[in-house]
């Protein structure tokens, strides 16, 4: 099993030690059977000291069995602290296109989901690893006991098992369609929280998502759930079932065709009656176990990156001065037969403290055009040349160091820090909640805000601040004023932007304010992916530029 494996591959030594213990356990419950039948059934033999043996025999036996369950535990929930640890590494390293080709809802399920079925099967695990070793060690005491009784014991034992295990790949059909129903259930739970404004307005909508999507996820899990539990159910009513018979059986081949003598076929019956428990345990522990290998695979398949390092961050290698693309074109996958949307070939030059505006059409590829100058997207082809120098894969993560971003969809972190990670200086952050008019209303204390629950515009003040406290060359301002009143908008056009620009930053803002377009540099067009720069100066070029976005 998956399991089993990787977590051999990486505590190997632990969980042979636990392995062990678990066998030594098994061999003293054995050896307390042995005991009750050799010292404490012959009468002759009833000393005191006979009895304080029976009672050391259990100490060890409940220390061993103890220091087995508590070192599998520790181990089994180490083992899941690393694993999300290492998602969560993953996930940060993990390129943004294949974040947004996985989806929020898949990768919140898997986060939750799967973490929690891995960890279902190690509490899982010490049973299963208790009652595999606890039977073999008891089939071991029935060979010594009777081989041939032993052999006809291991023949029933391996046909049912042979019939456990179509049924454990029948069950394992089962939970992996419980997964992927699991999946569509996080979507469906999703929408529900995130529409819960439109759903409130529109009962009728609310009703028709909840028949038409929610309810047939919902009945299909509970389907395929109950076919994986009646298997499951049937594996260990199967396994009792042969268990009794097993008794029958070598008490008939015993006593019935004169095998072996009742005193054998009565301490068979009695230790395949002690073995049923922990063989129960085993079954009833297989069902988590097959799901957590199906959520290790699941977690597999959400391809994230291989580096589950947090990269400690590099010093940027010199100062933004010029970004230049050449060329530089990138494209959507393709979905269905649909041409895929295309930005570029696009060749923009910006030097250091320039402001820039960039106009454009709803979908004409300016958020794209964002995300590929940020270096949140590679582009497919072309060449990006930061300060004269061709940035490669291998540069890609240090030339996104020199940007910092308020995204439409933006984020706003409880943590204020620089560009490093690090504390901020108190002075500086006051200033800037001054400047963005915010300083009567959000106060923070050792480097954290107080709140994060304001309104969208106030959110968004915030957020500009983050950028700009992370003081690096370029900054990208993805429509920032679109949510400001008329009042500060004005505030962030006139003074602002200049300041930033008087303080060497460069600006890039993704605009549709005609109105303080003469505050820029230079003005850029976005239309159908293709960018052009419109003439400034020329007035009636810009108008024309703008009111084609309009029409
Ligand atoms: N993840 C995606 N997969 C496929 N196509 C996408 C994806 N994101 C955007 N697109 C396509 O790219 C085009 C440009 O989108 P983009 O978000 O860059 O436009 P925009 O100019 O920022 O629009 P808006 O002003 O409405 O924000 C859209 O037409 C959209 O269909």
């Amino acid at each position: 099993m998956k399991l089993l494996m990787q977590l051999a591959d990486k505590q190997g030594k632990p969980l042979a030690f636990v392995i062990l213990l678990s066998m030594a356990s098994a061999l003293l419950t054995v050896g307390v059977i042995a005991f009750i039948q050799y010292r404490l059934l012959s009468q002759h033999d009833l000393t005191p000291s006979v009895l304080w043996q029976f009672v050391l025999l259990l100490a060890v036996l409940l220390a061993t069995a103890t220091v087995a369950q508590v070192a599998l535990h520790k181990l089994g929930h180490q083992f899941v602290y690393k694993k999300r640890c290492q998602l969560i590494k993953k996930l940060i390293n993990t390129d943004i296109e294949q974040i947004e080709s996985i989806g929020s809802a898949r990768l919140l399920a898997s986060l939750n989901t799967d973490i929690r079925n891995v960890t279902f099967a190690f509490v899982h695990l010490p049973e299963l690893i208790y009652g595999v070793v606890l039977c073999l060690i008891a089939l071991a005491y029935l060979a010594f006991l009777s081989l041939p009784l032993f052999g006809v014991s291991v023949l029933l034992l391996a046909l049912t098992g042979l019939f456990g295990f179509s049924l454990v790949n029948k069950i394992s059909y089962h939970i992996t369609q419980v997964r992927e129903f699991d999946d569509k259930l996080y979507q469906d739970y999703q929408s529900f929280i995130e529409g819960r404004k439109e759903l409130s307005l529109n009962p009728g909508r609310a009703k028709r998502y909840f028949n038409d999507e929610f309810d047939p996820h919902a009945k299909q899990y509970r389907d395929q759930v109950t076919r994986a539990d009646i298997l499951n159910g049937f594996a260990a009513n199967m396994a009792n079932t042969i268990v009794l018979a097993l008794i029958g059986l070598n008490f008939y081949l015993a006593l019935g065709l004169g095998w072996a003598s009742f005193p054998v076929a009565s301490s068979f019956a009695l230790i395949i009656l002690f073995m049923r428990t922990p063989l129960m345990s085993a079954v009833g522990s297989l069902p988590t176990l097959v799901t957590a290998n199906i959520s290790m695979q699941k977690l597999e398949d959400l391809s994230l990156s291989q580096n589950n390092t947090l990269i400690s961050q590099q010093p940027v290698s010199a100062p933004f001065e010029q970004l230049h693309l050449q060329q530089v074109v990138y494209q959507y996958r393709a979905d269905g037969d649909e041409k895929p949307f295309q930005v570029g070939p696009i060749d923009f030059t910006i030097k250091q403290g320039e402001l820039i505006f960039i106009i454009g059409g709803n979908g004409s590829g300016k958020s794209t055009f964002a995300n590929l100058l940020t270096g949140l997207y590679r582009p497919h082809s072309g060449q990006v040349f930061l300060n004269d120098q061709p940035v490669s894969l291998e540069t890609w993560p240090e030339y996104r160091l020199q940007f910092s971003a308020v995204y439409s969809d933006f984020y706003l972190f409880h943590q204020i820090t620089d560009g490093h990670g690090d504390n901020v200086d108190n002075t500086v952050i006051d200033e800037w909640m001054r400047r963005l008019e915010m300083a009567h209303k959000v106060s923070h204390q050792d480097g954290y805000l107080s709140d994060t629950r304001y309104s969208q515009g106030q959110r968004k003040r915030l957020a500009l601040m983050m950028a700009v406290l992370e003081q690096r060359g370029c900054v990208l301002l993805d429509e920032w004023a679109a949510d400001q009143d008329p009042k500060f908008r004005k505030t962030f056009y006139r003074e602002l932007l200049p300041l930033l620009k008087e303080r060497g930053v460069t600006i890039i803002a993704i605009t549709h304010d005609d109105k303080y377009f003469d505050a820029a540099d230079r003005v850029f067009k976005m239309d159908l992916g293709q960018l052009s720069e419109l003439n400034s100066n020329n007035q009636r070029h810009t108008e024309e530029a703008l009111s084609s976005i309009v029409s």
